[in-house]
């Protein structure tokens, strides 16, 4: 039995049912927890079955999962149609599903840069194309569109992470499609949000990068830590709920600062003998 929200009331969202892209690890999981904790239906999707079926031990009978790629147009047309033969409707897409290998620029070949972007970028748009087509945009009884939410996960800071210019361009291009189909789909009643992530201490986070990179990571954040999954989880639970109705087009970003962080501070050289900020004298 999954644990009751710290934060939300535990119907919160009751009768939803919510696609979580890469729910097997991290922070999908995290939020595919925290979804059926508040009363949704949850089905979460992956290139393995293994972690899946650890979400779906931990999460409990609200919680589905099948394999997908979501780099493949027909795993997602059959995931699509297969989860609304289970729940025949989707309130919320949250593509979470996402990665990239960490290399200079000047190192990474243009099968490198394909990669990251298909995943990324393509990935989310077949996934979002599908859902849409499919769940959102058809008729309900009302004759009216269904209409739906869709969350993507992008990447804080937003002037480029170093080592990353193949997932800094394709997380820009993310929000940028959200920011356009929040125009274009607004007359079906869609929702489409960008959630901009700061570091967070996932399990793949903490071991698939250089050490000394991971070691540093949370001295760069303004607020002195990493991000906690469960505050990921909250953030697309409150987006997912009637509370995130207006919101569309947005990008939140959830960094504890780190979006507006240029370096460490006090900088060296700019620190007294306690290590305070210097400040300059009032004038007489
Ligand atoms: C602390 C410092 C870093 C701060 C960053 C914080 C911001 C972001 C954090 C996170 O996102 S944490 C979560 C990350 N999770 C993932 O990345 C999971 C998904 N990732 C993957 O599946 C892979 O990493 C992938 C490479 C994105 C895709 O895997 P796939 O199996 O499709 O590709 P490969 O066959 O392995 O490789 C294809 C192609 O890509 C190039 N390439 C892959 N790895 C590297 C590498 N380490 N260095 C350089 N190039 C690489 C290469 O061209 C590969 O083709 P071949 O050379 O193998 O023919
Ligand atoms: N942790 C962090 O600090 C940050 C994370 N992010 C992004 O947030 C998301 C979650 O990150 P996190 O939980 O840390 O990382 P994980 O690596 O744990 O999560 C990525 C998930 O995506 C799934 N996935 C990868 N490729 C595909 C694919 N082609 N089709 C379907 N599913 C796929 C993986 O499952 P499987 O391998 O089984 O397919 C995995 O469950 C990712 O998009 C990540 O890049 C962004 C900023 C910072």
């Amino acid at each position: 039995m999954v644990a009751p929200s710290r934060i939300f009331a535990p119907d919160l969202l009751a009768g939803q049912v919510i696609v979580v892209s890469g729910g097997g690890t991290g922070l999908g999981r995290a939020a595919a927890l925290e979804l059926v904790a508040l009363g949704a239906e949850v089905v979460v999707c992956g290139r393995r079955p293994e972690p899946l079926e650890e979400t779906v031990a931990l999460a409990g009978e609200r919680c589905r999962a099948r394999v997908c790629d979501i780099r493949e147009e027909d795993d997602v047309a059959a995931f699509v149609d297969w989860t609304l033969e289970q729940h025949g409707r989707i309130d919320t897409l949250l593509n979470n599903a996402g990665g990239q290998f960490l290399a200079p620029a000047e190192s990474i070949t243009p099968k490198g840069f394909r990669t990251v972007t298909r995943l990324n970028l393509d990935g989310t748009w077949l996934m979002t194309h599908a859902v849409a087509t499919k769940a959102f945009i058809p008729a309900g009884e009302d004759g009216r569109a269904r209409g739906g939410k869709v969350i993507s996960v992008t990447l804080s800071p937003h002037n480029g992470l170093p080592g990353m210019v193949h997932s800094s361009a394709a997380r820009a291009g993310v929000e940028t499609m959200m920011a356009e189909l929040s125009t274009e789909w607004a007359r079906f009643g869609i929702r489409c949000n960008a959630i901009a992530a700061g570091q967070f201490g996932t399990e793949v986070f903490m071991t698939k990068y250089p050490q000394e990179m991971v070691a540093a990571a949370a001295g760069q954040v303004p607020l002195g830590r990493l991000g906690r999954p469960e505050e990921f989880a909250w953030l697309v639970a409150y987006l997912a709920s009637p509370a995130g109705d207006w919101f569309s087009g947005a990008t939140l970003t959830l960094d504890g600062g780190r979006d507006h962080h240029v370096g460490p501070w006090p900088i060296e050289g700019s620190r007294d003998a306690e290590g305070r900020p210097l400040q300059e004298a009032r004038r007489a």
